[in-house]
This record gives C-alpha cells, structure tokens and sequence, in this order.
C-alpha cells in the first residue's frame, strides 16, 4: 500500500484561494450561497481547477457476500446479492434510476459474490465466492484483501481514463451492514449497541442477535486497531475493501469522490487509515438512518450534504446528491461578477 500513500497530493490551498476571492465578486451578497461556495472552492481545491468540473459522474457498484449470513444477521437471504446484480444489469435498481438521472457512466463489478454468474455488461473481478462467517474464522487472508483493494484501484482508474470527473461508489452485498458495524467498532470504539439498527428491516428481536454476534466474533478474531489489512481480512467483506481501493485511486488521480451512506462511509474510513489524505478527496453526500452512519461521520469529521432518511446503499444517496455538486460548479462558471454585471458593491 506504500505506492497509494506517496501518491495521495495535498489540496492545492492557493486555488482554493483565488477561488474564493472570485467567489466573492460574483453578484450575491459575500457567503449568501452558503455550502455551495465552500463546495465550490473544495472541488477547486481537489482538482486545481478554477473552474472544476464534476460532470460525467461516475458509478460503480461493487457486489459480494458475506459468509457471516450464515448466523442469521440479515432480513433476507443471501441469494438476493445475485438477484440485485442481476437488477442492476437490468436497471431496474435505485442506483439505476438516479445514475440515468444525473448521466453518470455505470458499472457492476462482481469482487466475490458465492456463486458464478456470467452477464453481459458485468466486470468479474471476483476474488473468492464469498468471505467465510468470521465468527468461525477469518474473513479473507491478506493477501485476499491486497487483491481486492487492488481490484477497486483497477476499476476506478478505468473509469477516470473514460473520463469520469466525480466518483460515486456503491455496494451489494447481503449482510455487509454486519461486517461494516463490526469494523465501525473497531475504528470507533464505540460499544456495538449504538452501532447496529434495524434500517434494513431486521426484526427488533434479531438486533440483538446481530448484535451479539459482532461481539463474538470481536472477541474471536481480535483485528488489530492499527492495521486496516488486518480488520478486513479478519471481519471484512470484498465489496467494502474494493470501494476502499477504488476510492484510493480517485484521490490519487485528484477526481472527488461523493461518499455514499453507512457502508461506503467504512470504506471511507479505511481508506482514511490507509492513507489519510484521501479524506481530502471526499464530499458526503447524506447521512443514513443507519445509527453507525453518524459516528464514521465524525471519525471522517464530514457534514453530509442531504439528509432525507435514506438507508439504502448501492451508491443511491451520492446519486441523489450529486446535483448539489453541479450547481456549485455552475454557480462557479456561470455567474456574473459585480463588474461584468455593472452591479454597485457599495
Ligand atoms: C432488495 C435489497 C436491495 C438492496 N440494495 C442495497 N441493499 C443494502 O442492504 C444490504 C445490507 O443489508 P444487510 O446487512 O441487512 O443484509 C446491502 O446489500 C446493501 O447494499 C439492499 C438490500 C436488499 C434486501
Ligand atoms: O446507509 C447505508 O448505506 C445502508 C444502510 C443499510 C443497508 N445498506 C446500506
């Protein structure tokens, strides 16, 4: 992972500079756009553009499943994994509907769903069928996770190349909220209890049980603090480490990356680990009713851009906010100043 951390620039501070003072002289009271204009000088900031641009967007969603199903952990079986890839090929999915919206390039990249699957229009990338249940033994091996990573790295670089300018990371995986909250306590130290929720629909009785088997397999697998290869390979899943890659390559490559809900936001996190000025690259686009969303928030110290009470994944509340990314960037383009308007200052 050395060659990702040197990789990783500082934001360019002086753009963001000039930006701001430009900002200041376009035809609206100094600050009266508000978030807009500090998304506008952090976009200029990423890409050292006085004019950034976030337009095409780009999707990926990356699926895989989670050996840990096997304690009981999730309202729906783990053959739902493969039939909403099958969706997303389909698209007849949300994140479907919202990348369309928005004319994002769009991708499904199979890391390690449990079974084999040829699609037209799926990218295989599948490293194994499945993480094993991490309360028997660990996830993945190292070497798995490095893959992984890899794999995400691969795909987001590919997308950049097509010309993606923003990237947006999705994931399917039926049981990842388990892993994702096992890896949240880890990070967070916080106790499982104020991690776990029953967003996805689990009944009130199996959060406990969800609950209680995060703890056991804590308490079995003891993942290592300091080392985010450790955590995943011992309560990870293939789809959180390959957003994880993928969104090392965007900030490597100084393309902003629009953070998705709980899930993505763990993925935000180990990249953070891995190298921390990738956090630099990213922008929040809502929080989720997943009670662990609020926490990896302030580890990422990230203020969401939406919050309108969704707790989906699949890169979907990114997709619903990207247009607020646009209008920053229009604001920025588009506008009058005081002086090309003729418009007293004072
Ligand atoms: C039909 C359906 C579509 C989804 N799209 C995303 N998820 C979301 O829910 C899953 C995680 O929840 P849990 O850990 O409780 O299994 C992930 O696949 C996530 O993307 C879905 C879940 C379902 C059931
Ligand atoms: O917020 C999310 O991303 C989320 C929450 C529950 C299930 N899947 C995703």
């Amino acid at each position: 992972m050395n060659c990702v951390k040197t990789a990783i620039q500082t934001l360019d501070k002086e753009m963001g500079q000039r930006v701001r003072k430009y900002i200041d002289n376009l035809t609206k009271p100094p600050g009266s756009l508000g978030r807009l204009e500090e998304l506008a000088i952090q976009l200029a900031e990423m890409t050292s553009e006085v004019f950034p641009v976030v337009s095409p967007p780009g999707v990926i969603v990356f699926a895989a499943d989670h050996g840990v199903v096997e304690e009981g952990v999730s309202a729906f079986p783990q053959e739902v994994t493969v039939q909403m890839v099958m969706n997303f090929l389909n698209s007849g999915a949300a994140i479907n509907v919202f990348s369309r919206q928005i004319g994002a390039m769009f991708e499904v990249v199979d890391v390690g769903i449990a079974t084999d699957i040829e699609a037209d229009g799926l990218v295989n990338r599948k490293i194994r069928y499945g993480t094993s249940n991490f309360c028997k033994q660990d996830a993945m091996t190292r070497k798995e996770v490095e893959s992984v990573i890899a794999a995400g790295y691969e795909r987001a670089e590919n997308m950049i190349g097509q010309g993606c300018k923003c990237l947006i990371l999705g994931e399917m995986g039926i049981g990842n909220t388990t892993a994702s909250s096992a890896i949240l306590a880890v990070l967070s130290g916080q106790d499982v209890s104020t991690l776990v929720g029953r967003e996805t629909g689990i009944a009130v009785e199996k959060i406990i049980h969800k609950q209680q088997v995060i703890v056991r397999a804590l308490d079995e697998r003891k993942p290592d603090r300091k080392d985010p290869i450790d955590i995943l390979a011992k309560i990870g899943g293939l789809e959180i480490a390959a957003m994880t890659g993928a969104m090392l390559s965007a900030a490597a490559n100084r393309v902003p990356i629009l953070v998705d809900g709980f899930i993505a936001a763990i993925s935000a996190l180990l990249a953070k680990e891995i190298c921390s000025t990738a956090i630099d690259y990213m922008i929040v686009g809502h929080c989720s009713v997943e009670p662990g969303h609020k926490i990896a928030l302030k580890l990422l110290s990230k203020k969401p851009l939406l919050d309108l009470e969704l707790c989906l994944g699949e890169g979907s509340g990114a997709a619903v906010a990207f247009p607020i990314l646009t209008s920053a960037t229009l604001m920025l383009k588009e506008m009058a100043t005081f002086a090309s308007a003729g418009i007293s200052k004072e």
